[in-house]
Formats: C-alpha cells, structure tokens, sequence
C-alpha cells in the first residue's frame, strides 16, 4: 500500500453531496483524492473517473483541453447514475508536472504537438502511473470499475496497475477552436477515440 487514508467529510457540489476521501502518498507526501457519491456497497461494477490534475483546465478555465469540462461531465454523469468515484489524481501534465507543462505549452505555441512537446523536453507523451488508484479503489473496496474515457490506452494501464476496468464509458467533452488541434494529436497520435 503507498498511501495513508487520512480523513473523509462532506462535499457539497452542483451535482449533489459528495464524500471526499483524502490520501497520502507515503513515499513523498503528495495528496490525493476521491469523490463518491451515493452507495458504492453494491456487487455492480461502479461508474468511475479516473481524472488527471490539470490545474489550468480544472480550476484555471483554460480552452487549451477538454480537462475542466470533462471533469464536471464526470461529476454529472456520476451524480445521475446514483452512486460512483471520481479519483482526482495528482499527477498534473501527464505527471510532468505544473512548471513542465507550461513549458510544453511554449513548445505548443511554437507549433509542436502535445507529444513532440513532451518529447522535446525528455519526456515520453504520458508519464502516467496508476497504481496509487489502485490502492484507492481497494480502500473503498471497489472490485469492477465502468470508467469514464476516451483512451483505451488509460484502460490498458489502469488494469496493469490491477484495476479491473470492466467496460469504457466515453466521456466526450466540448470542441473550441483553441483545443480543436489538441484533441486531433490525441486522437491521431495517443489513440483516443473522439468523433472526427
Ligand atoms: N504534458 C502535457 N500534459 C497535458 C497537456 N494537456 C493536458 N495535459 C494533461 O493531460 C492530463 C489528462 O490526460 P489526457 O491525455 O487529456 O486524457 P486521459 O486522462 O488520457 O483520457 P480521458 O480519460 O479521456 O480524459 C492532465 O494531467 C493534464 O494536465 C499537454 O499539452 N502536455
Ligand atoms: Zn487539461
């Protein structure tokens, strides 16, 4: 286990009242957290969202993604389907981090994609480990997991990481002119299965 179940309390939300569940990761201190929703005691497999920290898209409004609206997507489809988790996992940029991020956004508007620009600053496209979420859906005793995504890639790593991802859920989010290119390089180059 690599991580410390610290507290969990009310979270009220557009979508409803939400637990949020706190954690911490033993190895470097870095917080983590869940949302559930209704009762997930049940032997269903449980919709769940496995969402990536992207403090821009999440919290900031940025159009560069499709992260903020896909979040509140999330919360919603969560909400009316009675009960679900919505891990959000610390792990910003792909696990870049922030300050990285940022400087792939300069590459960006250089005119690279999201993957060369990861690339050109050492890194692969996803740097993604998901065996922390693992250990988050032992600690809410959740078995099966219905996931919210568009990348059949992030289903292969959940379940390598031992996570029983027994069907995708898509998870479409809005298209703007600003993420249009974005969201082309993520279907064309890493897979994700959004509509043309
Ligand atoms: N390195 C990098 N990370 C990005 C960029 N744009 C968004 N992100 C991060 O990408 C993560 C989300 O991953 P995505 O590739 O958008 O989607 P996903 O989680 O694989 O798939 P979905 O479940 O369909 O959302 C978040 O951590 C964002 O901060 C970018 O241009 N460069
Ligand atoms: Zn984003």
């Amino acid at each position: 286990m690599q991580l410390i179940e610290t507290e969990k309390a009310v979270l009220p939300t557009p979508w409803g009242n939400f637990f949020i569940f706190g954690f911490e990761e033993k190895k470097n201190g870095k917080n983590h957290i869940a949302l559930v929703y209704g009762d997930i005691k049940h032997s269903a497999p449980i919709l769940s969202r496995v969402h990536s920290e992207c403090l821009t898209g999440d919290a900031l409004f940025s159009l560069r993604c499709d992260c903020g609206n896909q979040l509140e997507m999330a919360l919603a489809r969560i909400s009316q389907e009675g009960n679900g988790v919505l891990i959000y996992h610390r792990q910003e940029g792909r696990n870049i981090g922030l300050l990285n991020k940022i400087k792939a956004y300069a590459l960006q508007d250089k005119g690279l994609d999201t993957v060369e620009a990861n690339q050109k600053l050492g890194f692969s496209a996803d740097e993604r480990d998901f065996s922390l979420c693992a250990d988050i859906f032992n600690i809410l005793n959740v078995k099966k997991i219905r996931l919210l995504t568009n990348n059949p890639f992030k289903v292969e790593m959940l379940s390598n990481a031992g996570i029983n991802v027994v069907e995708r859920v898509p998870i479409i989010a809005k298209r703007n002119t600003q993420n249009a290119y974005y969201l082309k390089t993520k279907a064309d180059k890493m897979g994700h299965l959004l509509p043309k």
